[in-house]
């Protein structure tokens, strides 16, 4: 990808990181970058699932309209919830990043496919497909919720969420 966003998270977090009441919140740092951008950011739609990955499929097959995919898989490390093939759709269908409080796979298809992620670990053992989870609901990542609509901004310094675009 050429035409990488101009945000800093650093400067988000110093021009917006102490205002009363918050303008954005910080995702713990526990989210690694397995994907092909180190920056990206967008509006953001969601999944919650435990372990099957319907609605993350469903997600990523339809417009992304360069939204960042927030997928809480509840922190679970059993089963990837994203590979090759669900990073290529996105990537196809226009969305700028999926971030996943859980695991995803295929690591070398991940960093080939043109489109950021973030996730906590590699699980090579596959998802569930049994048409579980709920699509554009409140999440709550790491303790932070995200909810449909916020912005999310992605770089090599960490991952910041507003009820509002920042930058
Ligand atoms: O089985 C799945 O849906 C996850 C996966 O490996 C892929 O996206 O390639």
């Amino acid at each position: 990808m050429s035409n990488l966003p101009a945000f800093n998270t650093c400067d988000l977090c110093d021009a917006h990181g102490e205002a009363h009441p918050p303008a954005l919140w910080v995702l713990p740092p526990v989210l690694r970058d397995f994907g092909s951008v180190p920056r990206f950011a967008g509006p953001v739609a969601t999944v919650r699932c435990l372990e099957d990955n319907t609605r993350v499929a469903e997600a990523v097959k339809s417009p992304g309209e360069g939204r960042v995919l927030v997928v809480d898989g509840a922190a679970s490390l059993r089963r990837a919830l994203c590979g090759g093939n669900l990073a290529a759709a996105a990537a196809q269908n226009g969305w700028a990043g999926i971030v996943v409080d859980g695991a995803v796979r295929d690591l070398a298809e991940l960093r080939a496919s043109g489109v950021g992620i973030r996730a906590l670990a590699l699980q090579p053992l596959r998802p569930r497909k049994n048409d579980q989870g709920q699509r554009d609901v409140p999440v709550t990542i790491r303790g932070v919720e995200v909810r449909p609509g916020y912005w999310l901004y992605a770089d090599e310094d960490g991952i910041v969420v507003s009820p509002r675009a920042l930058a």
